[in-house]
């Protein structure tokens, strides 16, 4: 195991508290989506309109790729999380709709 040297362990603590604010933010970034896809879920379901919509989710990943690229994190990574979080959304509307993931 490598040894601490110096301030290492004080740079450690202050970066994990950074860090930790950080996946706090996430966590009601999150939250503050999920509360606008449900009131989207609940509107698609008295529209009969279907859970899912793909054009709107290739125009959402290119510009969360091109946002990814500018900021300097993977698009690739983007791609994956975004893809990640709207299968969890469109499993919530298929529950809204009363659609049956097995049928
Ligand atoms: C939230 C919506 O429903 C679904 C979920 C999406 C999302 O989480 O961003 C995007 C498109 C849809 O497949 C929507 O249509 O806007």
């Amino acid at each position: 195991m490598p040894r601490m040297t110096g301030d290492a362990p004080a740079e450690l603590l202050r970066l994990r508290s950074s860090i930790d604010n950080i996946d706090a933010a996430l966590v009601h970034l999150l939250a503050e989506r999920f509360k606008a896809t449900q009131q989207v879920g609940e509107l698609k379901a008295r529209s009969g309109m279907p859970p899912a919509d793909p054009a709107r989710e290739e125009r959402q990943i290119a510009r969360l790729r091109a946002l990814a690229h500018d900021a300097g994190l993977d698009p690739h990574f983007a791609e994956k999380f975004l893809n990640f979080i709207i299968a969890e959304v469109i499993r919530h509307h298929e529950a809204i709709a009363g659609v049956d993931p097995r049928a």
